[in-house]
């Protein structure tokens, strides 16, 4: 299967990447990051969730930090909804684009949301026709693709069961993640080819942690399967309240910089993407997990990273 000539990327870090920070980040730290990643060009940047803030007291501030970004025409700002009331919540704070989420492993669901996943289906079935009648866009994830942290190895016959239920509802788009990130490429492959069974590849995207640092290896063979859409964390922030141990998604810089090698279109510039990175970095107090970032960061040279060039 030829590689994809444009990748569209997924930032997940004002999300994935700060709802595990155990400091609470000022509301407009997090405004500023994101208006950072709209500056670098990004298609669409997940901003916040709507889930409960006993749950994840990180993303209390939601609405504040929703209505605090300056949105630009053309970039979509998707939100974590996990029911009903995250949903009206997210309408009101102005949101145009939901993203719910379930996991193929039934003890991973309950200590994410709290239901089993055919509960979980029921509920965001409810939640994905009032979005959708209000005009709102859908996407779905799968969590636990690869692995669980509680049950260990995850049914592909699963995943894909998971997966095509979300289409079916109504989602636009499905992210496939690798929530613990146990992942290796060949099995990236085989789960991906399993899945597309039931989702189309033009619907899929991935969502990979880089806890065993086999992200990238992951999306290049994914790439190589006719995946398009990738997510991924500025700065490699993140991990899950819910997979301990769970780093962050591989970082927004280090995917960016091996597309850019591979000559694939993005429309992301990599210099205000890691500026965005550096000033979440600085805010945070630590180097950056991106290892591009920290590359760029100390080396004088600025090599070209493109194919032919
Ligand atoms: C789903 C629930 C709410 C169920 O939690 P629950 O305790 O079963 O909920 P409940 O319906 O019984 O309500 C309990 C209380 O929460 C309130 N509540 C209920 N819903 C909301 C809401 N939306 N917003 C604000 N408050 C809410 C509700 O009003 C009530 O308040 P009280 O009456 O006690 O004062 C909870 O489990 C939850 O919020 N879970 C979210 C966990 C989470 O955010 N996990 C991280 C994101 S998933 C992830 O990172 C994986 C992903 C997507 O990145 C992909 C990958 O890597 O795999």
């Amino acid at each position: 299967m030829p590689m994809p000539t444009r990748v569209k990327m997924v930032e997940v870090g004002p999300r994935d990447g700060l709802q595990n920070e155990k400091a609470i980040i000022p509301a407009e730290v997090k405004i500023a990051l994101i208006d950072k990643l709209s500056e670098a060009g990004l298609p669409a940047i997940e901003v916040t969730s709507f889930v409960s803030p006993t749950w994840v007291p990180q993303m209390a501030d939601n609405a504040q930090v929703m209505t605090g970004i300056a949105r630009r025409e053309g970039v979509a700002y998707p939100v974590l909804v996990p029911n009903r009331k995250g949903l009206e919540a997210a309408i009101a704070a102005g949101a145009a684009e939901i993203a719910i989420f379930a996991a193929a492993s039934e003890s991973f669901s309950r200590k994410n949301i709290n239901c089993s996943i055919a509960e979980s289906l029921e509920r965001f079935a409810e939640v994905i026709t009032v979005a959708r009648v209000q005009g709102l866009r859908v996407r779905g994830y799968v969590s636990c693709v690869l692995g669980c942290p509680y049950e260990g190895e995850v049914s592909f016959d699963v995943v894909a069961g998971v997966a095509g239920q979300l289409l079916q509802l109504g989602c636009y788009e499905i992210s496939l993640g690798d929530t613990i990130g146990v992942g290796t490429p060949g099995r990236a492959q085989t789960m991906v080819d399993v899945v597309s069974r039931l989702v189309p590849r033009e619907k899929l995207a991935v969502h990979f942690h880089d806890t065993y640092g086999q992200a990238l290896a992951n999306i290049l063979a994914v790439l190589e399967r006719g995946i398009a859409t990738v997510d991924s964390s500025v700065a490699g922030l993140g991990g899950c309240p819910y997979a301990a141990g769970a780093s962050g998604n591989v970082a927004s810089e280090d995917l960016l910089y091996m597309l850019n090698g591979l000559g694939i279109e993005t429309g992301v510039d990599l210099e205000h993407l890691m500026a965005a990175g550096n000033y979440i970095s600085g805010h945070l107090g630590r180097p950056s997990g991106s290892r591009v970032a920290r590359a760029m960061g100390c080396s004088p040279h600025q090599i070209t990273t493109t194919a032919n060039a």
